[in-house]
């Protein structure tokens, strides 16, 4: 039989042309924020399938098992239940975490009022999921109100220690010990490190300023800290997802209780978004469908975040943690092998600077990777209207050019054009829309997850290497291991 002839696939200008209500399907509005897809492949061909692929996959019975308290983490038998940390969830989850967030409340107020002296400093250690929402928050909102000084420390490295301690006078620091599981190595240790830099400055009683958040109290207690400086939160609110809870007790303290409620209230207008709007108008929804279409169909293992401003810099490191953490697996939830792409590699930087490092490949690589925008429409009052023009000038810039190209008879200087990307517009950078953000981005995560018929809420893939080193702590064997692996042990004498 004669092939087929294959029909191409239109180009983004190609499709503009043959949509005209292309930009008004494609840009969509909720909580705040503005996302215009169209410069995305997407077109109704691909919404249409997309639609049946997650009515296929269960979609619609996924979000409402989030949604009211349903296991949703089947390997580890349990809920999802950060949604009702913001007062979307099941009601007995939302009281349970209402409860817990007045005590919090009380805890920041306590601490306001001098209850721990005059304090000046926060030293926030935590790694993974209980640092990098808080320190987003911090740095993205505190720039210019934080009354305090506020330092994050992950890193179990001795010069990530000194660093942050640094500008900090432990007289007057607050150490916020935030770990889920309060058995991390990392932060054990520099809970350690920072009860030792309290003692040597001459404090007389380091564990009165220090508060723990966990979700295993006991386990904080044993660490000698006072139950009434322990702040609960639920077993079911997973490390990444957990800023929402009282592991944003740091960002409360150096924003003001204030701000961190209209955070929560901007994640649930995004709740409600997500949940209610139709398939063809839902935010998270149809970027999980351009997603897979890239991963999936297009063979682009790769998603570049790009914030168009100074304050979201921390937003990509976030990001590849929510994204790959919860859904770079490849079996589905019964334990299958999945066999087509799943995760992409979520990387990114900060605009303008990106563009003098990076975006080269991305406008003439042969790795065509879809490309996310975030900017924010209004400056800060203080800032220089102008820089501000040039900075999303050139966010729009870079997606009109990846789309349009520019042809030449010198291949050296030839544009492909038809390269991808999304643009997220914020009209201002405030709480509220932040938490909307913040939200999006985990929902967007949860219907990809929910499209691929993986759990995005379980991290098994982290633990070998945890486990490998753990051993090697406690037990220089080092018998079992391969040779390269004892070499280097060798070599660097540990
Ligand atoms: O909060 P913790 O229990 O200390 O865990 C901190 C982090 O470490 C783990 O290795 C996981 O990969 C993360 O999901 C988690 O957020």
């Amino acid at each position: 039989m004669p092939d087929q002839p294959q029909t191409p696939t239109p180009t983004l200008s190609q499709l503009f042309d043959a949509e005209p209500d292309r930009l008004s399907r494609l840009s969509l509005e909720a909580a705040g924020l503005y996302f215009d897809l169209s410069k995305t492949h997407l077109d109704h061909a691909l919404i249409q399938a997309g639609i049946e692929r997650a009515d296929r996959m269960g979609f619609d019975t996924a979000r409402d098992a989030l949604f009211t308290g349903d296991v949703v983490n089947a390997s580890e038998g349990r809920p999802a239940t950060h949604v009702a940390e913001r007062g979307s969830g099941a009601p007995e989850d939302v009281d349970l975490a209402t409860v817990r967030r007045q005590r919090m409340r009380a805890l920041v107020d306590a601490i306001e009022a001098g209850a721990f002296g005059d304090i000046t400093g926060v030293l926030h250690i935590g790694i993974g999921g209980s640092v990098l929402g808080p320190a987003l928050l911090v740095d993205a909102l505190g720039r210019r109100s934080s009354r305090l000084t506020v330092r994050f420390l992950s890193n179990i490295d001795g010069a990530a220690f000194d660093e942050a301690v640094k500008p900090l006078d432990p007289a007057t620091t607050l150490v916020v010990v935030a770990s889920k599981t309060f058995t991390t190595q990392e932060t054990l240790a520099n809970f350690e490190a920072a009860r030792g830099w309290l003692r040597s400055a001459g404090v007389a009683d380091p564990d009165g300023q220090v508060i723990a958040v966990t979700a295993k109290p006991d386990a904080a207690l044993e660490t000698g800290i006072d139950e009434s400086r322990i702040l609960q939160f639920g077993e079911g609110v997973g490390g990444r997802y957990s800023l929402w809870s009282s592991v944003g007790v740091t960002a409360a303290l150096a924003l003001g209780w204030d701000a961190f409620e209209e955070l929560l209230e901007g994640a649930a207008e995004m709740d409600r978004h997500f949940r209610f709007a139709d398939a063809e108008a839902n935010m998270p929804l149809l970027a999980a469908f351009a997603d897979r279409h890239y991963v999936e169909d297009r063979g682009c293992q790769g998603r570049g975040v790009f914030a168009y401003d100074e304050r979201l810099r921390l937003l990509p490191s976030y990001l590849q943690q929510l994204e790959m953490e919860s859904n770079g697996k490849s079996v589905t939830k019964e334990g299958k092998p999945i066999h087509h792409p799943t995760a992409p590699i979520t990387w990114g930087g900060t605009g303008t600077d990106a563009q003098h490092a990076v975006f080269q490949l991305l406008h003439q690589g042969t790795v065509i990777t879809p490309v996310e925008f975030i900017a924010v429409r209004d400056a800060e009052d203080d800032q220089d209207p102008e820089h501000h023009r040039l900075l999303l000038l050139n966010a729009f810039a870079q997606g009109a050019a990846l789309m349009q190209g520019k042809a030449s008879e010198d291949p050296q200087r030839a544009y492909s054009g038809n390269r991808p990307s999304s643009t997220i517009l914020l009209e201002k950078l405030d709480p509220r829309s932040l938490g909307a953000l913040i939200a999006f981005y985990e929902h967007r995560t949860f219907a990809n997850a929910a499209l691929l018929g993986i759990n995005p809420f379980d991290q098994f893939g982290v633990e070998l290497g945890k486990q490998i080193a753990r051993q090697l702590a406690d037990d220089a064997d080092t018998e079992s291991l391969d040779p390269s692996t004892r070499a280097l042990i060798k070599r660097a004498g540990v």
